[in-house]
């Protein structure tokens, strides 16, 4: 009997073989930094935010030079605005659903698709790099044939399909749609996602003088005085009033909770969760004496950097709220808790996807310790302002609900609609603030909407 001969190892034909796409294929390198980014996001569920960060993001992203790297933000910021659009698209041109596991071929297709759908980019060119990218790599290159026919049928259906696509659905995971019509009923739920699927324009806090700045930056005030901006030819740095500090970008909602402390003149107040700082300013400029805590050693660095610009000073302290220990009481502290972000979707459209309910819950257990702890820091007579950036009632107010139950000594200090010139819409009933995306119409799409915001004024018993 012959030995058996030992099996012989396969050798890949050169069809096999991917191709490697020379590095200097132009516009290459962005789109495989994109698809790349977009599986850290939707496979990992890693906060955009970090990856793409300027000074220490995904190292696909730092290897782009800034033109590519706004390129990348803007092909996985419409990704991710239309999402759901996207993917019933594509299932329309593919015979069969793509396997649960082939992941980078679903997100080159993604890539491609945005381009195709959303972007100002040559239909020609969004394909062929999806081509050339996808034989460039082990995993999609034996489907390089399928991207090219699917997106090449994607470009001529694009004008008879894409609207009735859009209008199909909300563009949002099923969860996150449901949470939301649970908490604000299904009309504006809707409301509130339409608004998710909007570019955002640019809001900025102004030291004085809004009027002016609006006719120098080519903007509007809004009727709570914030600076809107509806689209940005040049980055914010090279704007006038940047170097001088005389503003700081600060969405309209965001600009709310600090100022509804009061007359804080001369009083010492604590900004317990301050990094970056937007609203560490506002209570100084608003002339207290102001302390910012943070947990967090890098956003403090930041929040120093910004008050040096603006020209402003506060006593920075680095703790965890949870040991500090100052040595007075404080007349009034502020606690802008860390939260799900969840009212923050139109500049962070990658939060519905990277957020669970089960985060929602984790955080708002924590923010519950933090207002515990909070209420420790002030004097008998003297406020926390509670807020944070999530649409959930559970991180809202439920968890305010809760907190006064369990508290005998704490009391709401309910928002009059009067304390602020444009806040009437925002004051629930009850007296606390909420804001959603689909607030503040100001005539047209571009120039409305707000991020969603939560604030309550709690008061110790004297
Ligand atoms: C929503 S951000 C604050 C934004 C800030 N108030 C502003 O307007 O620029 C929440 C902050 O809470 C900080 N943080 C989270 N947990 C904390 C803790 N246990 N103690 C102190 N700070 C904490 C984070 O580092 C983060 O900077």
């Amino acid at each position: 009997m012959k030995p058996a001969e030992p099996a012989r190892k396969r050798h890949p034909s050169s069809k096999d073989r991917p191709h490697p796409a020379p590095a200097s294929v132009p516009g290459l390198a962005a789109r495989k930094a994109a698809v790349r980014l977009l599986g850290a996001v939707i496979d990992a569920r890693t906060p955009l935010d970090g990856l793409t960060d300027n000074e220490h993001g995904h190292p696909h992203y730092m290897a782009l030079d800034m033109r590519d790297r706004a390129l990348v933000r803007a092909m996985l910021g419409a990704a991710l605005r239309h999402r759901t659009t996207i993917t019933a698209l594509l299932a329309k041109r593919l015979q069969k659903p793509l396997p649960a596991n082939a992941t980078a071929l679903a997100h080159i297709l993604h890539i491609a698709a945005v381009q195709i759908l959303f972007l100002d980019v040559p239909d020609s060119a969004a394909v062929d790099l999806a081509v050339t990218h996808a034989k460039s790599d082990p995993r999609t290159q034996r489907f390089a044939g399928l991207v090219n026919a699917v997106l090449r049928a994607l470009t001529r259906a694009k004008e008879q399909e894409l609207g009735t696509a859009l209008a199909a659905t909300d563009d949002a995971p099923d969860w996150f749609a449901a949470r939301l019509a649970q908490a604000y009923g299904i009309g504006e739920a809707r409301a509130i996602l339409a608004a998710h699927r909007l570019e955002t324009p640019f809001d900025l806090t102004v030291k004085a003088e809004p009027q002016m700045w609006a006719e120098r930056l080519g903007g509007i005030v809004l009727p709570t005085g914030t600076v809107r901006i509806e689209r940005l030819d040049s980055a914010v740095t090279e704007l006038p009033g940047f170097e001088d500090g005389e503003w700081w970008v600060q969405d309209a909602a965001a600009a709310l909770p600090a100022r509804l402390m009061g007359d804080i003149a001369g009083r010492k107040v604590a900004d317990l969760c301050a990094a970056p700082g937007g609203k560490t300013a506002q209570l100084i400029l608003a002339d207290a004496d102001v302390t910012a805590v943070d947990a967090s050693q890098s956003r403090l660095k930041r929040l120093a950097r910004n008050l040096e610009r603006l020209g402003l000073k506060a006593t920075v302290v680095h703790s965890d709220l949870m040991d500090f220990a100052p040595p007075e009481l404080f007349d009034a502290v502020l606690l802008d808790a860390p939260c799900s972000s969840t009212g923050t979707v139109r500049r962070h459209p990658d939060v519905p996807w990277t957020k669970t309910p089960e985060d929602i819950a984790r955080l708002a257990a924590l923010q519950r310790r933090l207002l515990d702890r909070a209420f420790t820091l002030i004097r008998p007579g003297g406020i926390v302002l509670f807020s944070n950036c999530s649409l959930d009632p559970l991180e809202g107010e439920e968890l305010v609900a809760g907190f006064l139950a369990d508290t005998p000594g704490a009391e709401l200090d309910p928002v009059s609609p009067q304390e602020i010139p444009g806040i009437a819409g925002f004051v629930t009933a009850e007296g606390m603030l909420r804001t959603t995306p689909a607030g503040l119409d100001m005539g047209s799409p571009a120039l409305s909407g707000l991020d969603g915001f939560f604030a309550a004024r709690l008061k110790k018993r004297g």
